[in-house]
């Protein structure tokens, strides 16, 4: 439709559909690797801890009801389901690495000398699994987001010992439009379906190797 809309003379051509095909492509693979993986290991944890998955159906069914279709703005009610949207992305990162970034001029970071010209790439998962931030980094805990020091800690880039979107001028542009689908989705699911494992079998969690956090396939 993009090409339709916009055709641009013929000597452009090849540069300008270059250009919008790679664009097009960067942004499907940011958004729908990131989403899906994202949602899978958050219903793999909630299938693996069932007490939690029931916190969180109660809770909707609390604050909603059966009556009627999970909404957007009942989305700031469900803290608890908003605390494991966290938990998921604190403990299963869908990006473990930030892009890389190179400094434009020789700066001090925390007593280092950095000099102009250094590549720089976070690594987010490493942080996000810290034990000196964050007490048994590898549970999963909701509860950890609901109350104590680590409360008010949010995922938008703020607070950098939680950051799955990045954080600065070239964080995540699709961080909002994903808070939104993760929390909607998840609610609708819990909300019209109970869930389990085949068996009540636990569910693997290994990690494959890679850029994004994917689960390894059976
Ligand atoms: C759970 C969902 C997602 C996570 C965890 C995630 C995470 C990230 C991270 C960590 C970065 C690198 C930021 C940095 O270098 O500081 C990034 C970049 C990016 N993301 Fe996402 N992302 C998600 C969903 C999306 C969606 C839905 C879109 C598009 C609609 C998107 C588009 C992009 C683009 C275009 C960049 C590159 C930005 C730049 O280099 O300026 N992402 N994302």
């Amino acid at each position: 439709m993009i090409v339709k809309a916009k055709t641009p003379s013929r000597e452009n051509l090849d540069v300008w559909f270059l250009n919008t095909l790679n664009f097009l492509q960067d942004i499907i693979a940011s958004s729908v690797d990131t989403i899906t993986v994202t949602l899978t290991w958050m219903l793999s944890l909630l299938l693996n801890n069932p007490g939690t998955l029931q916190k969180v159906q109660e809770e909707i069914n609390k604050h909603v009801g059966k009556g009627r279709r999970v909404n957007d703005y009942d989305i700031s009610k469900l803290v608890y389901l908003q605390a494991v949207v966290k938990e998921t992305l604190r403990l299963y990162p869908a990006a473990r690495l930030t892009a890389p970034r190179e400094f434009s001029e020789d700066c001090n970071v925390a007593g280092y000398h950095v000099p102009k010209g250094t590549w720089l790439i976070v690594n987010i998962w490493k942080i996000q699994h810290d034990p000196e931030i964050w007490s048994d980094p590898s549970e999963f805990r909701p509860e950890r987001f609901l109350s104590g020091t680590q409360a008010h800690v949010d995922v938008r880039g703020t607070n950098f010992e939680l950051m799955p979107f990045g954080a600065g001028r070239r964080s995540c542009p699709g961080f909002s439009f994903s808070l939104h689908m993760l929390h909607i989705v998840l609610a609708t699911l819990l909300q019209n379906f109970d869930m389990s494992s085949p068996e009540d079998s636990t569910i693997d969690m290994t990690e494959s190797i890679g850029i994004n956090a994917k689960a390894s396939p059976p």
